[in-house]
């Protein structure tokens, strides 16, 4: 990727993964080199709890099945939580690209993996592509085995239907992502609901998926609502080249958040991590406030 080159836009950002990285990341080795190198640089980031997501895949030319795949990575969590203050968890994918029968396999993994560190499922991909409806039973069942749910969430017109958001919505997710054309019914909703939030500032600006720059973000508008706890996210560090505390630095001079303020924040989605009880009550010890 050319050095300073961010501006990955949804026509081109999917291509970029499905085209090259898979092409580069294709053996044991790379898994675990990958893993590493996210790992090694949230930690460098001052990052304390980290959820990594990705979506199970097989790599037959390596031998390498979804199982293996998972696997791979959560040894490599595993050896990195043993060493380190940043505790990570991991969230499976399901790709709206998917059929039913490969998002139920996505299932399966994160109910075996359960116990293991994986602590919740996505629905992620192309939002101009795929019928989610088809994902509900997938959805369902996640939730009947006590995984979180967080979905990809109004990311572009296409996929911010009435019918799609209020489709979405009747999966009971835990979180959203993104959330960029919602309309205020769904806001309502979403408001009512108390979710948890993951806002993407530098994707969704350098990707063009919002008009304007990041004080046109609409953190702006979901910071004023009590109730819906905002992380602030990365999607993704590799392609957008903003780190987490960028992010932080961002909102601070684009909507004029002094220290405190940026501590509130910071420690607001500890109440909606997917890592549990115990997890939580560490951080709220560590988090400044
Ligand atoms: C604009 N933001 C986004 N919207 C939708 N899906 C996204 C995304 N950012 C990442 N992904 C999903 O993550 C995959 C790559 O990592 P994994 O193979 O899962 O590890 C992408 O192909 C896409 O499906």
């Amino acid at each position: 990727m050319p050095v300073g080159k961010f501006d990955y836009d949804l026509e081109t950002f999917f291509p970029l993964f499905s085209k090259y990285i898979y092409a580069l990341c294709n053996n044991h080795a790379s898994l675990i080199y990958t893993t590493q190198s996210v790992l090694k640089d949230f930690e460098a980031d001052g990052v304390v709890y980290l959820e990594l997501r990705t979506t199970p895949r097989a790599i037959p030319s390596a031998d390498i099945t979804k199982d293996d795949y998972v696997r791979a990575i959560l040894e490599c969590i595993k050896s990195f939580n043993a060493s380190s203050t940043m505790k990570t968890n991991l969230i499976l994918s399901i790709d709206r690209r998917n059929d039913i029968d490969t998002a139920m396999h996505v299932v399966d993994l994160a109910i075996a993996y359960h116990t293991q560190g994986v602590v919740g499922v996505d629905l992620c991909g192309d939002p101009a592509v795929g019928d989610v409806s088809i994902f509900k039973p997938a959805f369902t069942k996640a939730s009947q085995h006590g995984l979180k749910i967080t979905l990809h969430f109004a990311e572009c017109p296409q996929s911010s239907t009435q019918k799609e958001l209020w489709t979405l919505l009747s999966f009971n997710p835990d979180r959203l992502g993104h959330v960029i054309h919602v309309p205020d019914d769904v806001k309502q909703d979403i408001t009512k609901r108390e979710l948890g939030l993951e806002l993407c500032l530098s994707c969704n600006v350098h990707a063009k998926m919002i008009t304007g720059s990041f004080g046109d973000h609409h953190f702006g508008w979901w910071k004023e609502k009590a109730g819906c706890a905002i992380a602030l996210s990365t999607d993704d560090v590799g392609v957008f080249g903003s780190s987490l505390s960028n992010e932080y630095a961002l909102v601070a001079e684009h909507f004029g958040l002094d220290r405190k303020k940026i501590y509130k924040l910071a420690r607001a989605p500890i109440e909606i991590i997917f890592g549990g009880e115990e997890e939580k009550q560490r951080l709220r010890g560590i988090m400044w406030e």
